[in-house]
């Protein structure tokens, strides 16, 4: 359990026009799926995470389990009697078809992948569910970018969604979203290493793709957060704390993530609007009819809890607050808190 599995999912139509030929889908479960596939949770990772949701850093995963302790027996998400999926998301790069993947001519798809949205992620992780057998998720759970993707599942396929954990996220991409997100993508897109979107297989436009990292994961933390942490301290090699803080995580994202990923998913999140095409986001709303969590950090300059709140006020739930001193980061670091809103969510 916990090891990485394909399958190849067939062509696929994409909202904005266009199709993919194939699409081929990377995921990992946990626990055991009953005879009737009524025990099983989908978790939905973030922009820059992946399908190992627990679990130590090793072949095939570049990082470390990103929610540790929320699976395994008597966890949160207990596999002693539920039966966990995570998959890797379309247009990412640890797996699932995206711009890093081989186009039909062999090489990389480079500029030539297409643009994709956070609902042509949930077709594509419908179409998984319905290869696993699954008809119907117990519960699908995500922070940020897979908050986005959890909601999209409730509200386009409501009889396929007991319960939605929405966490630190939105219902639809702020101009403050879009606005730091382009400008990341702007940073990538000015490496000359990026050479359109077609740079050759290796390093890529890893300045590009820093430069991003740097802006993004100011977004992460709170300032009073980081004023407490690095102040204006200078290290003895001449650095701000704080510039050398983000010049490590910078080169630690570079390291591990394709820049092309991060154009196409950074733009799935621009175009974010769960209301689009279904009369507004309280229209949209209104079509869920799972038993939902809602929760957001109160730290949270990127994803601030005045839209968690519409999302709980449309679905007539309380919102749930978690402080925290970090900032959207808390979706990934007060496990505990989290923790125990999933068990209110999957009590046993
Ligand atoms: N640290 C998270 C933040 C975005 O939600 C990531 O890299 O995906």
């Amino acid at each position: 359990m916990g090891d990485r599995q394909f399958v190849e999912l067939g062509p696929l139509a994409l909202e904005r026009g266009g199709s993919l030929p194939s699409v081929r889908v990377a995921y990992e479960t946990w626990g055991t799926l009953a005879p009737d596939a009524g025990n099983a949770v989908l978790v939905e990772h973030a922009l820059t995470g992946d399908s190992h949701v627990v679990g130590p850093a090793g072949p095939g995963h570049a990082t470390a389990g990103w929610w540790p302790s929320l699976i395994g027996p008597g966890a949160p998400l207990d596999t002693d009697r539920l039966f966990v999926v995570c998959a890797n998301v379309l247009g990412g790069c640890q797996g699932t078809t995206g711009p890093s993947s081989a186009a039909p001519d062999g090489g990389p798809w480079g500029s030539r992948f297409p643009e994709v949205t956070i609902a042509d992620q949930v077709a594509v992780e419908a179409a998984l569910s319905d290869a696993l057998g699954i008809g119907r998720w117990q519960a699908v759970l995500g922070g940020s970018m897979g908050g986005m993707r959890a909601l999209e599942w409730a509200v386009s396929r409501p009889e396929r969604v007991a319960g939605l954990f929405f966490l630190a996220s939105g219902a639809v991409a702020s101009a403050d979203q879009i606005g730091t997100q382009t400008t990341q993508q702007t940073a990538v897109r000015s490496d000359p290493a990026w050479a359109g979107g077609d740079y050759a297989p290796g390093p890529g436009p890893v300045t590009g793709l820093g430069i991003a990292r740097r802006i993004a994961h100011l977004t992460y933390r709170s300032g009073l957060e980081l004023d407490a942490r690095f102040g204006t301290t200078v290290q003895d090699d001449g650095r701000f704390a704080v510039a050398s803080y983000l010049d490590h995580h910078a080169a630690k994202l570079a390291a591990r993530f394709d820049a092309g990923s991060y154009v196409v998913l950074t733009e799935a999140m621009n175009s974010w609007d769960v209301g689009r095409g279904r009369g507004g986001v309280a229209a949209a709303l209104a079509r869920v009819t799972a038993r939902s969590v809602v929760a957001g950090i109160d730290s949270d300059r990127l994803y601030p809890p005045v839209q968690q709140q519409q999302v709980a006020e449309g679905l007539g739930v309380p919102l749930r607050l978690i402080f925290s001193p970090y900032g959207h980061d808390g979706f990934l670091l007060e496990t505990a808190e989290v923790g125990a809103l999933v068990r209110e969510l999957l009590p046993s």
